[in-house]
């Protein structure tokens, strides 16, 4: 179980994240939506700590994530993988390596810098890009592939850490529609198969609704809609985006309540 009690991020001017409270159960696949400055991104790297939070408090499986400093920080950010919307790959090594580099928790430092990575995570890494059908790009030049398969390998990359947990912050933004449903298959296949809780920042609301089983929506920082795809209807969904449009407008007031069903605009005060 993933807790995030009160979550808060503030910068001047901004609350980025306000008082987020949610249970996040094992095994989840969560997408998290929202307009854009919405706090999904600072939401999600409140998560692993590449943000720190100005106040509430993060508990995974019932440790605390936001008292954890030194070894034990890195040990969870390795727990718990990220992925990224420019997928964030060496261009110039070969797609084999990119995959190994999620390993580096798992290796010795001296024999990844060498390069000399064990045969058992060669062969981790080659499974992991074989499950995906990218076997054969192996020894291909991360730069060389389109996107859809850049964005895939870095999925090869996360899953090779053997985290708990995938944090995906908008990994098909700068995909076109097929490689986009391919990218979120390959997350829904992790998630099925290995029982990975993954938290998807999406701004397509499609995909949202067909990979999730459960959606939250921020707009201004806030918990505005916690739900099942099923309840996130057109018109729901238009309620969640004015909300985030008359946050955003000072003097304008939030579109009416009853618009929501009253259990999304709880904590909308
Ligand atoms: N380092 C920062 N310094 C100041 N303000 C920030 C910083 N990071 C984020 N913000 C602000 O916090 C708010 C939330 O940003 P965030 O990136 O989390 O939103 P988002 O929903 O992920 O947006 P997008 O979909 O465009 O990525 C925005 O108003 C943004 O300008």
């Amino acid at each position: 179980m993933l807790v995030i009690e009160e979550l808060t991020r503030r910068y001047p001017g901004c609350v980025a994240v306000d008082r987020v409270s949610l249970r996040i159960v094992s095994g989840s696949f969560v997408g998290v939506i929202g307009r854009s400055g919405a706090g999904k991104s600072t939401l999600l790297r409140m998560l692993n700590r590449l943000v720190e939070p100005s106040a509430g408090r993060v508990f995974w499986r019932g440790q605390e994530v936001t008292a954890l400093r030194g070894a034990a920080l890195r040990a969870w950010r390795s727990r718990c993988a990220m992925v990224f919307q420019q997928f964030n790959l060496s261009g110039r090594l070969d797609v084999l390596t990119n995959v190994l580099v999620g390993r580096l928790n798992h290796v010795p430092a001296y024999r990844s810098l060498l390069r000399l990575w064990p045969e058992e995570d060669r062969a981790i890494a080659l499974a992991a890009l074989e499950q995906f059908d990218m076997g054969g790009l192996a020894a291909q030049r991360a730069e060389r592939l389109s996107g859809g398969q850049q964005q895939r390998v870095a999925i090869c990359r996360a899953l090779v850490q053997e985290p708990e947990l995938i944090l995906a912050d908008e990994p098909v933004a700068s995909l076109d529609p097929r490689n986009a449903r391919l990218v979120m298959e390959a997350l829904a296949d992790i998630n099925r198969r290995f029982g990975i809780t993954v938290l998807c920042n999406l701004h397509s609301l499609e995909l949202a609704r067909g990979y999730c089983d459960r959606l939250i929506g921020l707009a201004a920082g806030r918990l505005v809609f916690d739900g099942t795809p099923e309840m996130l209807t057109e018109e729901v969904a238009r309620d969640l985006y004015g909300l985030e449009e008359a946050a955003a407008t000072p003097g304008r007031a939030p579109p009416p309540r009853p618009a929501l069903t009253p259990a999304l605009t709880a904590q909308y005060a």
